[in-house]
C-alpha cells in the first residue's frame, strides 16, 4: 500500500519524537499525531518550540523544521483516522494497578480503546501499527477487535516496538541499531519498511513474526536492567572490600563479549519502561507457569528496590542515624539526564524515605517543573498534600538549594554539576558537609580536599 497519510495515536515521549523524524525524513507523508490530552496538544502547538511538552535535545528544531508543513498535531482522532492509510498505536501502557495482575501485568485498556476507536470510525482499509510496548500475543486481540467491525474494512496489524531511550531519543531515532518490523502481510511489512528506509539502511531493518517482535521488546530492556542490576549488586560488594565498582566496570567492560556499555553503578534504575517491562514479563512467565524463569527476572527488580533503598539508608546512617529536622539538597529529579521525564525516577523513592524521616527536601532540576516534583510525592499518597508542601522545597537556582544543607545528595547524572563551583557550595552549607554521590560523578580526591565527607556507589 502506497503511504501518503499517516496518524499515531499518542503525542507522548514515544509518538513526538518518532513521528517528527518520520516526518523529517519522508518529506511526502503528511504525518498527524494525535492525542486526548488538549493541554499535551496545545503545547506540542506551542509557537515557542522551547515549551513542547517533551524535552530532548533537537527536538525543538525538528519540530520547527516539520511542523505545518508535514507534521501536525490534533485532538480531531477519529478525522486523523479516517484519512490515515497507517496508523500508529502510541499510547501508553503502564502497570495496572488494579483487578487481576495488579503490580504485575501492562494495562492494555488504553490500546483497546485505540482499537476500538479505528475499528468504529475507518472506512478505508489501514494498516495499523503497535509503536506501544505490549505483552506478546497483544496483535492477536487488536486483531480480533478490528475484524469484528461487521464492515467489510480491512486491517493489517504490525508489530514495530520503538527501541529509543530517552535523553538521546532523537540520535536514537536517526541512528537506530536496528528497526524491528513484526507481521503477517509482506506487504504491510514493506510499506512501513519503506518508510523508515529513507534514512535506515535496508540490513537494520529487521522482519520477523509478530510474536517474535513483541516479545523481544520486552527481552531487550530485560537485558539492559538485568546489566544495570548486576552492576549494581557489585557495588555492594565492593563498598565492602577495597574494590572500586568503576574499575571493576572499565575491567570487565573491555571484554568484548561484554562491552563497555550500561555498566555504571547507580542509585538505580528509573524510567517508564525497565521496570513496568520486566514485571510484565514476569507475569506471562508466571500466567504459563513458568516460575524459574519469572523468578529469574524478578530478581532484577528486587535488586534496583534494594540498590535505591540501600542509599536512603546509608544517607541516614551517616547523618549519625537521623535526618529529622536537617536540609537534604537533592540535585536531579528526573530519571536520568537530558530529560524532563520523571516517571520511577529514583529521586522520588529517596525523597519518600527521607522525608518520612522527617528530613526537610530541597530539589533542583535543570528540566523538571516544580509542580511535577510535588505531584509525583503526592501520587504516593505517603503522607497528606500538605505536609509535602511543606516538608518540600524547590529551587530554580542550584547555590539556592544548598544553602545551609546538612548533605547533598545526586540523584541524576546532569553534565552542568559536574561544572559547578563546589568550594563555593562547602562553604555555604552546614559542617560536616556531606556529599551522597548517587551517580558517581563527581572525583572523590577533589571533593575530600575541598573539605566534603563525600560517599558514592561501590568505591
Ligand atoms: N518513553 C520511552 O522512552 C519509551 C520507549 C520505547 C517504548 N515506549 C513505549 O511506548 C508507549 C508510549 O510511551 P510514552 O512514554 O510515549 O507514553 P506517554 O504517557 O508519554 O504518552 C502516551 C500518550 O497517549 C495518550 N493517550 C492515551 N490513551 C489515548 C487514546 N485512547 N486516544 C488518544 N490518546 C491517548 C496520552 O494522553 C499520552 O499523551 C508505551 O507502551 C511505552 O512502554 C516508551
Ligand atoms: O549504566 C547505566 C545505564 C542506565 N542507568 C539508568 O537506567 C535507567 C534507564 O536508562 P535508559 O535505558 O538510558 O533510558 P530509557 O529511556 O528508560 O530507555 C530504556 O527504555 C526504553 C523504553 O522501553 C527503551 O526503548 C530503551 O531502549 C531503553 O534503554 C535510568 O534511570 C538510568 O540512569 C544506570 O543506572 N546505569
Amino acid at each position: 500500500m502506497k503511504i501518503n497519510k499517516i496518524c499515531c495515536i499518542g503525542a507522548g515521549y514515544v509518538g513526538g519524537p518518532t513521528m517528527a523524524v518520520i516526518a523529517k525524513k519522508n518529506p511526502n507523508i503528511q504525518v498527524t499525531i494525535v492525542d486526548i490530552n488538549e493541554e499535551r496538544i496545545a503545547a506540542w502547538n506551542d509557537e515557542d518550540v522551547s515549551k513542547l511538552p517533551i524535552y530532548e535535545p533537537g527536538l525543538a528544531e525538528i519540530v520547527a523544521e516539520t511542523r505545518g508543513k508535514n507534521l501536525f498535531f490534533s485532538t480531531e482522532i477519529d478525522k486523523a483516522i479516517k484519512e490515515s492509510e497507517m496508523i500508529f498505536i502510541s499510547v501508553n501502557t503502564p502497570t495496572k494497578t488494579y483487578g487481576k495482575g495488579k503490580g504485575m501485568a501492562a494495562d492494555l485498556k488504553y490500546v483497546e480503546l485505540c482499537a476500538r476507536n479505528i475499528a468504529e470510525v475507518a472506512t478505508t482499509d489501514k494498516i495499523v501499527v503497535e509503536k506501544s510496548t505490549l505483552p506478546v500475543r497483544t496483535a492477536q486481540a487488536i486483531k480480533s477487535i478490528l475484524h469484528n467491525t461487521g464492515s467489510d474494512v480491512k486491517f493489517e496489524i504490525l508489530s514495530n516496538p520503538e527501541f529509543l531511550a530517552e535523553g538521546t531519543a532523537i540520535q536514537d531515532l536517526l541512528h537506530p541499531d536496528r528497526v524491528l518490523i513484526g507481521g503477517e502481510s509482506e506487504s504491510a511489512i514493506e510499506s512501513l519498511a519503506n518508510i523508515y528506509a529513507s534514512w535506515v539502511p535496508q540490513e537494520k531493518i529487521l522482519r520477523t513474526n509478530v510474536w517474535s517482535s513483541e516479545l523481544s521488546k520486552l527481552t531487550a530492556n530485560a537485558f539492559l536492567a538485568q546489566r544495570i542490576s548486576s552492576i549494581n549488586a557489585i557495588s555492594e560488594l565492593c563498598e565492602h572490600t577495597e574494590a572500586n565498582v568503576n574499575e571493576v566496570a572499565r575491567a570487565i567492560g573491555m571484554d568484548s563479549r561484554i562491552g563497555p556499555k550500561f555498566l555504571n553503578a547507580s542509585i538505580g534504575f528509573g524510567g517508564s519502561c525497565f521496570q513496568k517491562d520486566i514485571l510484565n514479563l514476569v507475569y506471562i512467565a508466571r500466567s504459563y507457569g513458568l516460575n524459574a524463569v519469572a523468578d529469574y527476572w524478578e530478581q532484577v527488580i528486587i535488586l534496583n528496590d534494594h540498590q535505591k533503598r540501600r542509599f536512603s539508608d546509608n544517607l541516614i546512617s551517616t547523618l549519625y542515624n537521623t535526618v529529622s529536622g536537617k536540609k537534604i539538597a537533592m540535585l536531579g529529579w528526573a530519571f536520568k539526564k537530558d530529560t524532563n521525564d520523571t516517571r520511577e525516577s529514583a529521586a522520588i523513592y529517596v525523597a519518600d524515605h527521607l522525608l518520612s524521616e522527617q528530613a526537610n527536601i530541597a530539589v533542583y532540576d535543570p528540566k523538571v517543573p516544580s509542580k511535577k516534583v510535588y505531584s509525583d510525592l503526592n501520587y504516593l499518597e505517603t503522607r497528606s498534600e500538605e505536609e509535602n508542601k511543606n516538608l518540600v522545597a524547590t529551587f530554580s537556582d542550584p547555590y539556592e538549594a544548598v544553602k545551609d544543607a546538612h548533605a547533598i545528595a545526586i540523584m541524576t547524572e546532569w553534565d552542568e554539576f559536574k561544572t559547578y563551583d563546589w568550594e563555593k557550595i562547602y562553604s555555604s552549607m552546614k559542617k560536616p558537609a556531606f556529599i551522597f554521590d548517587g551517580r558517581n560523578i563527581l572525583d572523590k580526591a577533589e571533593m575530600n580536599t575541598i573539605g566534603f565527607e563525600y560517599s558514592s556507589i561501590g568505591q
